[in-house]
């Protein structure tokens, strides 16, 4: 029984420079400071690094593993969901990553301010913190359980568990397109692409969301009094607030606060923060809005710039949260009125698309695709799933 240290790094996420930022910046600090690592592990393939890290715990029995990650979200993601799925009893794993993917949620919500520099050192803050023996702080995890159908209990569910985001609707939408456009444009740009193709659409379907363990109402973010209350829809007797399509966005995060260095979409989990157990979900519902009356053609245009002026506060340190509708749905900063996003706490949630919208079947996590059966639904949670405190991350 022993610790293990091992380095991980994926040659070909984001502008493909792991494998040269570990050679010539990781292993060498991490030698510099006396330490060795037992494994440095190229991935070749989604499944690789789970399996190899998965084979190196194993070896030696490891009871405490530290893994140096060179990569963006989807590798810490298929790593963590490749461990979980193995069945045996895990050791402790914490990571120290290095942000080398094309968004580095994970990484830019920890350290916003390295996030943004060109310098190698601020792309080794979390090795460091390792290295400075800091504490390592828990992965709060989202599991989210796919259903073939609503109607066939358990059998064929699969789950997938997320440590950044969890989402459907346009986000899901934007994730699914940019892959195919990962070639041709290789940093974050793609994702505005991908928004701009989708910004039309409305995915139907209904939510249910359920109160963080041990909390007695779903709460969410009032602009006006600035702070979370509890919803007042909140039905006791389901034990969920019920909330109706279409959505124009659904988005869920835990651990973050930002999906890019400057994309700030669930501002309040750093700005008003709470325990591990809940996550952050954000929702666009273009019905809300009192210029629309209707889900027609012409409405889905007339909610475009709002939804853009949503998605650019998100680019202005997280103000959307404090948008609102004015006179005739006019969307502003100022003032009172009808909150434009649904900023909502909550301990996990169900998203069951109409079945009849196929893009409404689209989920996201960690920037994985998963396609929801016709009739299928997602049940997501982050508590009881087994996992609250495995993982840990050096910041
Ligand atoms: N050798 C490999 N060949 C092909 N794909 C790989 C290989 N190793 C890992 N992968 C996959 O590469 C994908 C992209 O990796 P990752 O998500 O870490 O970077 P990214 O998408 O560029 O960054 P981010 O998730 O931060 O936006 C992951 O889905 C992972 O499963």
């Amino acid at each position: 029984m022993s610790g293990l240290l091992v380095a991980i790094y994926n040659p070909v996420c984001g502008d493909r420079t792991a494998k040269a930022f570990s050679e010539e910046h990781v292993l060498p600090l991490l030698s510099a400071r006396g330490k060795t690592a037992n494994k440095v592990i190229e991935t070749e393939s989604p499944e690789h690094a789970g399996q190899a890290l998965l084979d190196a715990i194993q070896e030696v029995d490891a009871v405490e593993v530290t893994v140096v990650l060179a990569s963006g979200d989807g590798t810490l993601h298929d790593i963590i969901n490749h461990l979980a799925n193995s069945g045996g009893t895990l050791p402790k794993i914490n990571f120290a990553i290095i942000p080398c993917g094309t968004a580095n949620a994970l990484f830019s919500s920890l350290f916003p301010e390295s996030a943004t520099s060109a310098e190698p050192t601020a792309r080794l803050q979390s090795v460091l913190a390792y290295l400075d023996e800091k504490q390592p702080k828990t992965l709060g995890l989202a599991a989210a359980s796919v259903f073939p159908s609503s109607r066939s209990g358990t059998d064929g569910e699969r789950r997938t568990l997320s440590a950044v985001v969890t989402s459907t609707a346009l986000h899901a939408s934007i994730l699914h397109d940019s892959e195919a456009l990962r070639k041709e444009i290789p940093g974050i740009e793609r994702f505005k692409v991908a928004a701009d193709r989708n910004s039309r659409k409305w995915y139907k379907g209904s939510v249910k969301l359920f109160p963080v363990h041990g909390e007695e109402a779903v709460q969410f973010y009032q602009p006006v009094l600035g702070t979370f209350v509890p919803h007042p829809d909140y039905s006791k007797g389901d034990g969920a607030l019920n909330l109706e399509g279409p959505f124009s966005y659904f988005l869920s995060t835990v651990n973050v606060d930002r999906l890019e260095p400057a994309f700030c979409i669930s501002p309040l989990a750093s700005k008003i923060p709470s325990g591990n157990s809940s996550c952050e979900v954000v929702i666009l519902r273009p019905m809300r809005d009192p210029e629309i009356t209707a889900d027609s053609a012409e409405s889905r245009s007339v909610y475009v710039p709002k939804l853009w002026a949503a998605m650019g506060g998100a680019y202005q340190q997280g103000s959307h949260v404090d948008l609102k509708y004015g006179e005739a749905g006019k969307v502003q900063s100022e003032g009172e009125g009808l909150p434009v996003v649904e900023y909502l706490r909550c301990g996990g949630w169900e998203w069951k698309p109409d079945e009849n919208d196929e893009s409404s079947h689209l989920l996201c996590s960690d920037g994985e695709i998963i396609q929801v059966q016709l009739g299928g639904k997602v049940i997501c949670t982050t508590h009881g799933h087994g996992y609250d405190d495995k993982f840990a991350v050096y910041c």
